[in-house]
């Protein structure tokens, strides 16, 4: 058992028969699926929806049924990883490029549960450069925008000599804010530009934080 291993665990356990269950991406999410998975298996009835298409295919290896938004209006539960977690729950995520998919996720569940080993766990967000993910129309101009806004290094995140394009066919920017004081307001403002289509600040979204350790223990962290 390692850290991811035990937080992912430890959260499938919140999973009940009968929930509609949000998956997230990444490799802490890989253990809640596997989890879940293991519980399909032994007879566990539940419905998911999965945030990026590598999920889907793992929820599908693991025959947990897969639903639409459109069959139904919310979800019982969302479990995802993060890559920084502050004493206050906001979130940086999207290290993986699943930021849209797992908010749209996290937002329309009752209870959004994130998993995480120690290192995820900072004072203050930003250190962990902040993917904002923008449209590829004009994305030079949406970049000028974020460049006049604020004095720091933005870069485009690329894949195989390209540029990165996210499952919903978008770009990523990262963005190296250092520390980001008020991630409220940030979350606000960059929301209002046009050419972004959301970022990975997730604030006021978290319920609660299961933190694995490397000897298969795990701490929970509620909303304060
Ligand atoms: O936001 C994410 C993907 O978009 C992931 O949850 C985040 O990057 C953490 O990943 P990992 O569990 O592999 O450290």
């Amino acid at each position: 058992m390692n850290a991811k291993q035990a937080a992912g665990y430890k959260a499938a356990e919140w999973v009940q028969e009968g929930m509609l269950v949000g998956l997230g991406t990444g490799s802490t999410a890989y253990y809640v699926i596997e989890r879940i998975g293991q519980r399909v298996a032994e007879g566990l009835k539940i419905r998911a929806i999965a945030t990026s298409k590598a999920s889907e295919e793992l929820a599908e290896k693991y025959r947990i049924p897969l639903i639409k938004a459109a069959d139904v209006s919310k979800l019982d539960l969302a479990i995802d990883g993060a890559d920084e977690v502050d004493p206050a729950l906001a979130l940086i995520k999207g290290g993986g490029g699943a930021l849209l998919r797992e908010k749209l996720v996290a937002i329309n569940s009752d209870k959004f549960i994130v998993i995480a080993d120690p290192g995820k766990l900072v004072p203050h967000l930003g250190a962990f450069k902040l993917p904002i993910e923008i449209v590829p129309f004009c994305y030079e101009w949406t970049l000028v925008q974020l460049k006049s806004r604020y004095d720091i290094e933005f870069q485009m995140r690329t894949l195989d000599g390209g540029l990165y394009v996210t499952d919903n066919g978008n770009y990523i920017v990262d963005a190296s804010f250092g520390v980001i004081k008020d991630p409220g307001a940030l979350d606000a403002e960059l929301k209002q530009l046009t050419g972004v289509v959301d970022h990975g600040l997730f604030v006021n979204i978290a319920d609660v934080v299961v933190i694995g350790h490397e000897d298969g223990t795990t701490e929970t962290m509620e909303k304060p």
